[in-house]
């Protein structure tokens, strides 16, 4: 590798366009060497404002091409595991989108490559961890602020879905982050999931099923409460509040600057992630290329992917069953130890 870390980015919509942009702006040290996607002309686009970059549509020769030291994964989670493994065989560093795949076979797979290669190569896009309100809360909890956590009741409203989001994706694409939010604020596994659903929202299509109250259960006993509602109609809002033995902390009001004026009081609400996580997406990347530098990983690994996906796989099941449902995990891998660099 020379001193810049030469990245290929696989998928080129919304996130892998964005995250393209952040690599040639505010990320240091890397540069987008190949960019990948089935749609032709879109990755034709996306890699003419970038110079010197090969445009591709199989992610394959993109992830094999020249000067590509390390892999960005930002195609739909059914594509992520085929793109992870072929980037694991060439022991190239991943900084792959949640959710690393949507079922946890296919990420037991990855983690079995891990193992072969005898190290973690892979970081799943869990920006959360590296926004600034959520580190605050984490700190907090850490240091006994509130106590012992007794609940987190969470908020997730999106304005609208796009029109291929389905309801089985209201958990495994949106409450997923709440799942690894939650795993990582309590230090504890989820084991069970409940989920509630009012009669849907006339704003989206029934099948939808939006909006849904999901509950988790957690190992050391916490409860968390998730409201996930992705056609909101008003804007983008990502809330959590932890109740402790000995007080509360919130984050997510979003009250960046309130305006009093004429009599009334108001601010603005922000309508999309890539604002609301603007700062945490940035910190996200920077981290990860620093690590990739040095063929490690800055956070979320292929464990937290995992156990992200088999809550999924109890959410989806308790959604359509409507009972409790129980988490499965394997025994987690020596590898994955906590607090492994
Ligand atoms: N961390 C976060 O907050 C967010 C993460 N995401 C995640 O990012 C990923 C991409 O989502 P979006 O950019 O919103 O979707 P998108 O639909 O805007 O873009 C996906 C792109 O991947 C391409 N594609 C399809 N199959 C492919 C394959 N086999 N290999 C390579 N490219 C392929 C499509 O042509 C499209 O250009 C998903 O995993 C999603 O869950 C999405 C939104 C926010
Ligand atoms: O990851 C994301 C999307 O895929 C998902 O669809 C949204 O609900 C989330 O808010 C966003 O962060």
């Amino acid at each position: 590798m020379s001193g810049t870390l030469g990245i290929a980015v696989i998928g080129t919509g919304r996130m892998g366009s964005d995250h393209v942009r952040r690599i040639g702006t505010t990320v240091g040290g890397a540069r987008v060497v190949a960019v990948a996607d089935p749609d032709g002309d879109r990755v034709k686009e996306v890699a003419a404002g970038l110079e010197g970059a090969g445009a591709y549509t199989d992610p394959g020769a993109a992830i094999a091409a020249p000067g590509v030291d390390a892999v960005l994964i930002a195609s739909p989670g059914p594509a992520h595991e085929e793109a992870v493994l072929q980037a694991l065989e060439r022991r190239l560093p991943v900084l792959c989108e949640k959710p690393l795949t949507p079922d946890p076979e296919g990420a037991l797979r990855i983690m079995e490559a891990e193992r072969r290669l005898g190290r973690r190569l892979v970081q799943v896009g869990f920006m959360r961890r590296f926004d600034a309100e959520y580190e605050r809360l984490k700190e907090l909890l850490d240091a006994g602020g509130i106590g012992r956590p007794l609940f987190l009741h969470c908020r997730h409203r999106n304005a609208s879905s796009p029109a291929f989001f389905t309801g089985d994706m209201l958990i495994s694409d949106s409450v997923v982050h709440e799942v690894d939010a939650a795993r990582w604020l309590l230090g504890q596994e989820v084991t069970a999931v409940t989920v509630l659903a009012p009669t849907p929202t006339s704003a989206a299509p029934q099948a939808l099923g939006d909006p849904r109250f999901v509950l988790l259960e957690t190992s050391g006993g916490a409860i968390v409460d998730v409201e996930i509602f992705v056609n909101c109609g008003f804007g983008y809002q990502v809330r959590c509040e932890a109740v402790g033995e000995s007080g509360t902390a919130r984050i997510g009001d979003g009250h960046a600057m309130v305006v009093e004026s004429g009599g009334r009081w108001g601010g603005e609400v922000v309508q999309d992630y890539t604002t609301r996580f603007a700062d945490a997406y940035d910190r996200q990347v920077r981290r990860w290329v620093a690590a990739a530098a040095r063929g490690r990983v800055a956070g979320p690994d292929a464990w937290d992917g995992y156990a992200a996906a088999a809550v999924s796989r109890a959410g989806l099941a308790a959604a359509r069953d409507g009972v409790r449902t129980e988490v499965r995990l394997v025994e987690r891998p020596e590898l994955y130890a906590a607090g492994r660099d």
